[in-house]
């Protein structure tokens, strides 16, 4: 990471307060934090997560040392256009809303599968930088990262009521997934430019369970029920979590999978790049996205009292719903707002921006 110096988080910007949960605390199986992440799952979807075990330098030197390298060497590794997330993405490859504005962070994508499999290439190849931390740095960021949202999925798996490991049999090492970790670079604002620009456009996570690392702002919710974005504010040693739109479809809307989008940092933070760091728990490539009513009394009672209960049968498995929203969101295939549309995921609110 840059050794600078980053200044705070403006103290005249306002924010939007999450729900603070300890990890150790889940682990330990305490009632009162387990109703903390009910709470905090059921209505925004997001939280800070405490004492969660997982360090992100050196993922963060990965970045950099991968963000580094020539943009002719990165591009050979880039995601392309066919709806695989795995790889290199340019900056200005993806669409941020309708009208097709282009996002401006790069990342990086590692698919779990390959973490794990290293150094067999079982889902694509990465660039020599990515290659040189995979066993030192990626595999054990996947695997503990796999672990602390297996810990939180358990916890949602009984809250629902749903039997035992029905969750976990849906997310397992073995079966090829969109699981992936991911490093993104937004650069500064560019001088003179006075407009917020949209980093990452809204969206709703396209997986279960993201696990996020960052330091800047830029990361906004459209909190439910109003109109304005809002600026979570990053704190140090605290990872925010949030659900996307898997967990959302299989809880027949019970876990909510909220819109989401990154903008330029707020104030002096706008001058510096701004790093952040993902985990994505997706479900097996075979899972069918579906409300889970015949498991869970819960779920079939959230479904029936829905205005539309036909949206929790997608009839879409996770590969398929998974490729659809990133072949969509791909500048190059864009042929005009409805390619916007087809983007998207579970959004309550489908045209926001
Ligand atoms: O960079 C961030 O703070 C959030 C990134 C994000 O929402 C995503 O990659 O899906
Ligand atoms: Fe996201």
């Amino acid at each position: 990471m840059p050794s600078v110096t980053l200044p705070p988080f403006p103290s005249d910007v306002p924010t939007h307060p999450l729900l603070v949960v300890d990890y150790a605390l889940i682990k330990a199986n305490d009632q009162n934090e387990i109703d903390k992440l009910w709470k905090a799952a059921t209505e925004l979807g997001f939280w800070y997560l405490k004492n969660h075990e997982v360090d992100p330098n050196e993922m963060f030197d990965m970045g950099v040392e991968t963000m580094n390298m020539p943009m002719s060497e990165k591009m050979k590794f880039e995601q392309g256009d066919d709806g695989m997330s795995f790889g290199y993405k340019a900056s200005g490859a993806n669409a941020v809303d309708e009208t097709g504005a282009l996002d401006t962070v790069e990342f990086i994508n590692i698919a779990k599968d390959d973490a794990i499999a290293y150094p067999k290439a079982v889902r694509r190849s990465y660039p020599a930088a990515t290659n040189a931390r995979m066993e030192s740095t990626i595999t054990p960021f996947v695997r503990k990262s796999t672990e602390v949202n297996m810990v939180l999925m358990e916890v949602f798996n009984d809250r629902l009521g749903l039997p035992k490991g029905t969750l976990a049999q849906r997310h397992t090492a073995e079966e090829f997934s969109g699981s992936e970790a991911r490093c993104i670079k937004n650069p500064p604002k560019p001088q003179g430019m006075t407009e917020e620009q949209r980093a990452i456009g809204a969206h709703t996570d396209f997986g279960s369970l993201s696990f996020l690392h960052n330091r800047l702002g830029g990361l906004q919710v459209l909190v439910p029920g109003t109109e304005k974005w809002q600026y979570i504010k990053p704190i140090p040693g605290h990872a925010i979590c949030n659900l996307g739109d898997a967990m959302a479809l299989f809880s027949g809307g019970v876990l909510r999978s909220n819109m989401h989008r990154v903008v330029t940092p707020p104030g002096d933070q706008a001058k510096h790049e701004r790093w952040s760091l993902v985990f994505f728990t997706r479900p097996g490539n075979s899972a069918v996205l579906r409300a889970l009513i015949e498991d869970s009394p819960l779920i079939a009672a959230a479904v029936k009292k829905s205005d539309d209960p036909a949206k929790y049968e997608t009839g879409s498995t996770s590969f398929e719903w998974f490729s659809r929203r990133i072949k969509n969101q791909r500048i190059n295939n864009r042929t005009g707002p409805e390619t916007w549309q087809a983007s998207r995921g579970t959004e309550h609110q489908p045209a926001a921006i």
